[in-house]
């Protein structure tokens, strides 16, 4: 199997042809692509180009845990600079169909950089979702561990819960990302931030990803993260989200619309061997 291999902030992705999986793509392949150890490493892989009735181009995205994500905002992103190398796309704007929307990007500075229109937020808990009645998800207590957590959950196409946080740190995530992921509020599980406002344009996120774990910088997460900051007033439309592996920059509309922009870097093409796609090791 053929795959090219980027990392946007650190956030690592495998791109590979549909014509790869003639069937619907195995568990098993998914997470042997993935693993740290017996695999490629990444934190997913995105199957595309498929063709689309809505859009230029189709993708789906995998976690390494082979479930499917609706959306990726670094997944997007990394997809776009794949498209870039392969001559599918010019600077011009084009569009991608995800299982959570259409989105419009555009690829500048030769392939480095790439920037995305990922659609508008929702807070509302039968959108995201969360359980409840419905009602806008903000400012609410979540207890993990006898430890009393405030959130606000909103979906950009994927769910996400924001936990405002004086310092958040690695261990944090690591500590409580994966109880609030299956915590039974979230019913499609979440991604999880520990958000930091720095100042009106500057927030700091440490993430826990649903399906990929402890990630270095999450696109989506960075949307979401923003979102709820500017949706709290504590931000103003224009912030810089930084994470362990780097910075992205976010625009809000006044509907909530979000838009993110950030480098992305090619790290190889390779062949996976069949004796690895096929091993049990898990
Ligand atoms: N790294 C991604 C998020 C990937 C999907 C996520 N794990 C999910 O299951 O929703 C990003 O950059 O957005």
């Amino acid at each position: 199997m053929d795959f090219r291999k980027y990392h946007a902030l650190g956030n690592v992705y495998l791109v590979v042809s549909p014509d790869e999986f003639p069937d619907e793509p195995a568990a098993l392949i998914i997470k042997n692509i993935c693993h740290k150890h017996y695999g490629v490493a990444s934190d997913g892989v995105l199957i595309g180009p498929f063709p689309s009735n809505v859009a230029d181009f189709g993708l789906r995205i995998f976690n390494p845990d082979a479930s499917e994500a609706e959306k990726s905002g670094n997944g997007l992103r990394i997809f776009c600079r794949a498209l870039w190398d392969q001559g599918l796309v010019t600077d011009k704007s084009f569009t991608i169909e995800t299982k959570g929307g259409v989105v419009k990007a555009k690829v500048s500075e030769n392939g480095a950089r790439v920037d995305v229109e990922m659609g508008k937020v929702s807070f509302l808990s039968q959108d995201i979702p969360v359980w409840g009645e419905p009602r806008e998800v903000l400012l609410e207590n979540l207890n993990v561990m006898s430890l009393n957590h405030i959130y606000s959950a909103v979906t950009i196409g994927n769910p996400h819960c924001v936990i405002l946080s004086e310092s958040p740190s690695e261990t944090m995530a690591k500590e409580f990302g994966p109880l609030i992921e299956t915590h039974p509020n979230f019913p499609n599980r979440t991604n999880v931030q520990f958000m930091q406002v720095l100042d009106r344009n500057h927030i700091v996120i440490e993430i826990w990803e649903r399906g990929a774990g402890y990630t270095l910088a999450s696109g989506s997460s960075s949307c979401a993260a923003a979102a709820v900051a500017y949706k709290l007033g504590l931000c103003d439309v224009s912030i810089k989200v930084m994470m362990p592996g780097g910075q992205i920059d976010i625009e809000i509309s006044e509907d909530f619309c979000v838009s993110m922009s950030g480098s992305v870097t090619s790290v190889c093409h390779g062949r996976i061997s069949d004796e690895c796609l096929s091993q049990l090791f898990h």
